[in-house]
């Protein structure tokens, strides 16, 4: 996981975003209804622990059985119960396996999306998803879910947060990201049942195969820690030299949920341009609970948005605590990794359409 972490940053002007700070200040898009995909209810769950397993594969785990390395750290774990898929990869059988059907095409319809992750039969149907709405459209897309997480649900995660220890982030030099961090990259976190309770919510709301999501990373800054204007995505250039991240894709979409109230300061602003160039802000206030999400790429995922940059304002009063959940267009946890690229699902499409086009 660590080279995931090592997120370069894109310093923009070098001052801090200024501006309203109310709650949310937006284009809040008016849209019409639609059925949600019908996607959401037919991801398979039910983890079992497939660890003894995973580790009778051999070359897993660490030496010490509980100290795992990326990325076949969370190999086992998160693929919960799918580890003979490690065998088929090797044999190359798996092609199809983790790519998402949205995304093999090459384009992600986010206005579709983002309509019908925040639309009123979603709230209906999950009581989590109530009062969700679109924050900004395009420049870029992000939704906001006021009440995704219940106080006790964010107790919950602190809780699972402290026990994994936060760390001074270290990566990044101080005045770039002051902050500190532990990641859910342990088997203990990753046993914790509400940890798998965040990843089902995460893979039914956006349709994604929890695969595709890196582990979460808790995060907590004391009054003026802060996070210069960055991308979360930063590795994909196509075509890419890091086979890994070939295989996983980009960092497609960033779930952000915030674990406490924040007295003073501690927003995530945004401060891309708009369609029309002009500079467009948006300030999203921390508040417990609140869970917000944003696409980092453009409908053709291949390119970065670059109105998804962001940054976190520094904290005046108080603490804020939060989680992370990044989600990759294909599988970032997928025995593929281990396979070779001819196993991915990505290479494998290309190879077809190139053979088509010679065939053509
Ligand atoms: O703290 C925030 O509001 C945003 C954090 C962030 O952008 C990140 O960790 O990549
Ligand atoms: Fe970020």
């Amino acid at each position: 996981m660590v080279k995931w972490r090592m997120l370069p940053f894109l310093r923009m002007g070098g001052k801090s975003a200024v501006g309203n700070t109310n709650d949310t200040v937006a284009d809040v898009a008016d849209f019409d209804l639609g059925m949600p995909p019908k996607r959401f209810d037919e991801i398979p769950f039910g983890c079992k622990d497939e660890i003894g397993n995973c580790q009778s594969l051999g070359g897993l785990f660490a030496g010490d059985g509980e100290t795992c390395r990326w990325p076949s750290a969370e190999l086992c774990l998160s693929t919960c119960g799918q580890c003979p898929l490690v065998e088929t990869a090797k044999k190359c059988q798996s092609h199809y396996h983790e790519m998402d059907d949205r995304m093999l095409g090459g384009t992600m319809d986010w206005a579709a999306f983002f309509h019908n992750i925040t639309a009123p039969e979603m709230q209906e149907r999950f009581p989590q998803l109530k009062g969700a709405r679109v924050l900004s459209r395009e420049t870029p897309w992000v939704a906001e879910f006021p009440n995704y997480l219940t106080e006790l649900e964010a107790d919950e995660i602190i809780q699972i947060a402290k026990t994994e220890g936060y760390r001074i982030e270290d990566e990044h030099p101080k005045h770039v990201r002051d902050v500190n961090v532990t990641n859910c990259d342990s088997i203990r976190c990753m046993r914790q049942p509400f940890v798998s309770e965040l990843y089902r919510r995460a893979s039914q709301l956006l349709g994604y195969h929890p695969n595709n999501f890196e582990s979460m990373e808790f995060i907590d800054y004391g009054p003026g820690q802060h996070y210069v204007w960055h991308a979360d995505e930063y590795s994909w250039k196509y075509p890419i030299k890091d086979p890994a991240a070939v295989l996983s894709g980009p960092r497609l979409l960033t779930m952000f949920h915030y674990l406490s109230d924040v007295e003073e300061g501690g927003e995530t602003a945004f401060a891309g341009p708009d369609s029309t160039g002009q500079t467009k802000r948006l300030f999203v206030k921390p508040k417990k609970g609140k869970v917000i999400l944003w696409a980092n790429m453009k409908d053709d995922w291949s390119f970065s948005e670059h109105s998804a940059v962001h940054s976190a304002l520094p904290v005046r009063r108080g603490r804020k605590l939060a989680g992370t959940l990044w989600i990759h267009a294909s599988g970032f946890r997928v025995p593929e990794l281990y396979a070779g690229i001819e196993c991915n699902p990505r290479y494998f499409y290309q190879q077809q359409q190139q053979q088509q086009h010679h065939q053509n």
